[in-house]
């Protein structure tokens, strides 16, 4: 059965990055996807405006949606100060098991825990099934329209506080017209948007930062 574009990256990883070494992970990455095969990692670019939020916010608790090979989650553990955590979700049970291969030979296990399944069945469970009170950083990755209504369910869970961050990829291409609209008309939120550029590819793209006022 021939291997999945999801394993050639891992593979290629596993041949050629630095066991431990989260930075060769990652870069390993963005060569692979950049030279050989495009994949829907955040990238080399706008992975720079992500480390610049996580650095700033220095989260104790952060939350990914999307995990897909485990390329943002190994960006982000990276940053992690001793004692904080990321908890990541992924729908795929593919790209689940690439992800928590990646994350291990990136040695960042101790600090991401992968939960596979829905968002919208995981997010309910922060609080009792993951010990979660609030979040102080949301990466949202995972399917667009699912933005919205994600950033929605997270307030009804009670998982925002006054501070915490969230930041969506792909605002531009694919695109998450539905989030922008919600988020930026919204006076529980502080938005500001990041002009930059689709991975690997000169395309534009943005992100969004939004701030919940609490
Ligand atoms: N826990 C959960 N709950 C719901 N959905 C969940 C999930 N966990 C995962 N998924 C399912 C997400 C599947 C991947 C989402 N990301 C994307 O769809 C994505 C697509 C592009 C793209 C760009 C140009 C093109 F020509 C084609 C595609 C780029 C990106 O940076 C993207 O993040
Ligand atoms: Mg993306």
């Amino acid at each position: 059965m021939n291997q999945s574009k999801e394993q050639r990256i891992l593979n290629f990883v596993l041949q050629n990055a630095v066991r431990g070494d989260p930075c060769s992970v990652m870069e390993t990455i963005d060569k692979y996807c950049s030279e050989k095969e495009w994949a829907m990692n955040v990238g080399d670019v706008k992975g720079v405006i992500l480390d610049k939020t996580v650095e700033e916010i220095n989260p104790k608790v952060a939350l990914e949606l999307g995990t897909y090979c485990g390329y943002s989650a190994v960006r982000i553990a990276r940053l992690l100060k001793a004692g904080s955590r990321l908890l990541t979700v992924e729908f795929n049970p593919e790209f689940a098991a690439i992800a928590k291969q990646m994350i291990e030979f990136a040695g960042v296990q101790d600090k991401v825990k992968l939960l596979e399944g829905p968002s919208e069945v995981i997010i309910p469970q922060l609080k009792k099934k993951y010990e979660v009170d609030t979040l102080d950083f949301v990466f949202l990755d995972h399917w667009k329209d699912r933005y919205a209504p994600d950033t929605i369910l997270l307030q009804e869970c009670s998982l925002l506080r006054k501070g915490s961050v969230l930041l969506a990829d792909n605002i531009i291409f694919p695109g998450a017209p539905e989030f922008v609209k919600y988020i930026r008309n919204n006076p529980r939120f502080q938005c500001r948007t990041y002009p930059s550029h689709l991975e690997y590819m000169k395309v534009q793209d943005a992100m969004e930062k939004a701030v919940f006022l609490g």
